[in-house]
C-alpha cells in the first residue's frame, strides 16, 4: 500500500501537530502539516488529501474559548470545501483542541465546556471504545486505549446523550475516572456517518511503547493509541 496523503491542520499556538504527524506516518500515511490560513489560500490541497486531522494545542491562546478562532479560520476559509470532503466519507479526526474546533465548525455534535472542577487536567486515562459505535476510527478495537489528557476545556456537553448513543455516535468513554465532568463519561464522538471523530484525550501521544510511563515494567503495550490511526488510514486508503 502506498502511503495515504493526509493533511494535519494547525494554527498559531497548535503544539501537537508533529506528534499527530508521527502517529499518522506510523499508521501508513504521508502527512503534511498545514496552517489553516495556508489551506484557505490553497483549498485544492483538500482534493489531494485522503484524510484530514486537526491537531491539539492552544490555537490563538484559547482566546474567546478554546478552538473558536481556528474554527472561524476554517469556516471562513474552507468551510464548504471541508464539508464536501466530509460528505465524501473520507476520514477526519480532531484531537483535543482539534475536537473543540470540529464542534465549533458544527462538523461534530455537542460542545466542550470548562472542566467541571475548573482546573487544567493533565494525566493518563483509560478509554473504552464503544462496540456499538458507527465510528470508522474505533471500529473493531476491543482493547481499551491508554493515553494522556491535557486540557482545561474538555467537559463534553450534549442535550441528549441517549439519542447520541442510539445513533451510534458515542465512540469512546472514560473508564472509571471521568476527568472533566463530561456527560455520560463521553471522551469522543463521531458524526452521523461515522467518518469524523473528535476526542479530548491524546492517542497520538501513545503510538510507541516507550511513551507509556510504565513501559519499563511492560506497561500499556496492548493499549496503544496507534490502532485508531491505523483504522483511519486503512479507511482512507479504500477511498
Ligand atoms: N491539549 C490541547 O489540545 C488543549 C486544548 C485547549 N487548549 C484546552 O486547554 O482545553
Amino acid at each position: 500500500m502506498s502511503a495515504v496523503p493526509a493533511l494535519v491542520v494547525a494554527g498559531p499556538g497548535t503544539n501537537r501537530d508533529r506528534d499527530l504527524s508521527l502517529a499518522l506516518e506510523l499508521a501508513g500515511a504521508d502527512p503534511t502539516i498545514v496552517l489553516a490560513s495556508e489551506l484557505a489560500e490553497n483549498p485544492d490541497l483538500l482534493d489531494e488529501a485522503r484524510l484530514v486531522a486537526v491537531a491539539g494545542g492552544f490555537s490563538y491562546g484559547d482566546a474567546l474559548g478554546a478552538g473558536r478562532m481556528l474554527a472561524l479560520d476554517l469556516n471562513v476559509g474552507v468551510g464548504d470545501r471541508l464539508r464536501e470532503f466530509v460528505a465524501t466519507g473520507r476520514p477526519v479526526i480532531g484531537i483535543c483542541n482539534g475536537f473543540q474546533v470540529l464542534t465549533r465548525t458544527k462538523l461534530l455534535p455537542g460542545a466542550l465546556g470548562h472542566n467541571a472542577h475548573g482546573r487544567f487536567e493533565c494525566r493518563w486515562v483509560v478509554l473504552d471504545p464503544k462496540p456499538s459505535s458507527r465510528c470508522l476510527w474505533t471500529k473493531g478495537i476491543e482493547q481499551p486505549i491508554h493515553c494522556p489528557i491535557a486540557h482545561g476545556e474538555g467537559r463534553y456537553v450534549h442535550p441528549d446523550p441517549e439519542a447520541l448513543a442510539e445513533a451510534g455516535q458515542i465512540a469512546l468513554t472514560y473508564r472509571s475516572t471521568n476527568p472533566n465532568g463530561s456527560v455520560a463519561d463521553i471522551a469522543g464522538v463521531c458524526n452521523a456517518d461515522g467518518n469524523v471523530l473528535g476526542l479530548m484525550p491524546h492517542p497520538e501521544n501513545f503510538v510507541v511503547g516507550r511513551q507509556h510511563p510504565h513501559f519499563s515494567n511492560g506497561g500499556g503495550l496492548d493499549h496503544l493509541g496507534l490502532q485508531l490511526f491505523r483504522n483511519g488510514v486503512a479507511a482512507a486508503a479504500e477511498m
